[in-house]
Order: structure tokens, then C-alpha cells, then sequence
């Protein structure tokens, strides 16, 4: 029986394939954030001389990446990347996602949008029917918290801030608990446009286009049709 470590650690190496597909001196590969996307860092360093290098989305994949010795790119240096890849804390069939349990979720979704494809590497567990069950986060501007809150409230949802955290972008981050989220593009357009609200967590406008989740008879691949 593979532990969840060993899951994650799977499906970072089968994301490592595709960086071996696309390798070559000028490629620029995009970093998630958050315990599998730092798995895949690790194994990324393999990569060192072989790519022009990285774009992180948070200073704490920065960090790994540039401890590890390999170039980070600011995303204004860079037009494209042939692929981002990131954890997400939910998936569902559509390879839509919740993300941002590491609270990296605006940043992620800024790189996401200027690479071709976004590779999500997960164990099984991740995969839900519904999104939902993991609390949507918000990344909200702090003046904004009361009437950002209020407004989670009218639309049947618990907004919990998250105490004492504060973003890269220097904003908090507001977690909906309860948020039943059966069309998740409509609801990622509604709460995106809630003024305060850098950006929410739902990934469904642009999900992911690949999903690769470990299980313990090996990586289910899920593609977007
Ligand atoms: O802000 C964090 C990110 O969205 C992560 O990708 C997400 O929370 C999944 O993290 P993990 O791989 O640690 O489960």
C-alpha cells in the first residue's frame, strides 16, 4: 500500500515526463505551489542546463527552485511557457479545480494563463464528483473583508478568514466553507467580479488540460475534452 507521499511523488515524477518532452535550451517551464508541486521541483533540478529555466507562482516555489540552482524567471521576462505544473486540493472530471489551500491561488492562475498547457499532478483522493467540499479560498483585499464576507453569506456560504496569513501579494485570504458549487464557471465569474476579490480559487474557466493522478495501480491520466 503506497502512502500518500509516495502518491504525490508519483504523479510529480509522470508530470517530469512531459518537462522531458518539451526540454530544450530556450523552454521556460511554469511551477505551482504546495507539498506535490515541491516534489516536483525537486525532480525538476535534473533538468538544470537542459532548460532556460522557471516561472514561479509564490515566493516560496521561487525559493526551491532557486536553492536548487535553477534559474526563476520574473512572468514579465517571459512569453511562454509549453506548461504549468501545479497541485490542485480538488479536481473533478472536467479538470475543474479548487486551489489556493497554500493560499498561492492568484499568482497560480496569472502563470497558468500564459502556458499552453496545465499539467495537474495529484493523488486520487483529489478527484471529487462535486466541487466544494474543500473550503473555497478567496484572496481578498483588506479593506475589503467585511463586505467581501457579507457577500459569501448571501450566497449560502461560511466565510472563515484565515488568521494571521497574508499572501505574496500582500492581501488575506477569506476560506467559504459550505459553498455548494454545482456550475463552477458561473460561480468563479460571480465571485471574481465581487468587488474586493483579487481572485477566487475555482480553476474552471481555464482548468487543467491534463490531469495526472496517482493511484495505487499506478497514474490515471484525465485529459480535457
Ligand atoms: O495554494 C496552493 C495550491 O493551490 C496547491 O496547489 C494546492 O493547495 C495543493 O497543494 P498540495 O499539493 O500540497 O495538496
Amino acid at each position: 500500500m503506497l502512502t500518500q507521499q509516495e502518491l504525490k511523488q508519483q504523479a510529480a515524477d509522470a508530470a517530469l515526463k512531459f518537462v522531458e518532452d518539451v526540454a530544450a535550451p530556450d523552454t521556460v517551464i511554469g511551477v505551482g505551489t504546495g507539498s506535490t508541486a515541491d516534489l516536483f521541483i525537486d525532480g525538476l533540478a535534473a533538468f538544470k542546463g537542459r532548460i532556460r529555466g522557471t516561472v514561479a507562482s509564490s515566493e516560496r516555489s521561487a525559493a526551491r527552485l532557486a536553492a536548487l540552482g535553477l534559474p526563476v524567471f520574473d512572468l514579465n521576462e517571459v512569453d511562454f511557457m509549453p506548461i504549468y505544473v501545479d497541485g490542485a486540493d480538488e479536481i473533478d472530471s472536467k479538470l475543474q479545480m479548487i486551489k489556493g489551500g497554500g493560499g498561492a491561488l492568484t499568482r497560480e492562475k496569472i502563470v497558468a494563463s500564459v502556458a499552453a498547457r496545465f499539467i495537474c499532478i495529484a493523488d486520487e483522493s483529489k478527484l471529487v464528483t462535486e466541487l466544494g467540499k474543500f473550503p473555497l479560498p478567496l484572496e481578498v483585499i483588506p479593506m475589503a473583508l467585511a463586505s467581501v464576507s457579507r457577500m459569501v453569506v448571501r450566497l449560502g456560504g461560511k466565510p472563515v478568514l484565515r488568521e494571521g496569513f497574508v499572501t505574496d501579494n500582500g492581501n488575506a485570504i477569506i476560506d467559504i466553507h459550505g459553498l455548494a458549487i454545482p456550475r463552477a464557471k458561473e460561480m468563479e465569474t460571480l465571485l471574481n467580479d465581487v468587488p474586493g476579490v483579487v481572485t477566487c480559487g475555482l480553476f474552471a474557466l481555464q482548468g487543467a488540460n491534463v490531469a495526472l493522478l496517482a493511484t495505487q495501480d499506478g497514474i490515471r491520466r484525465l485529459d480535457s475534452r
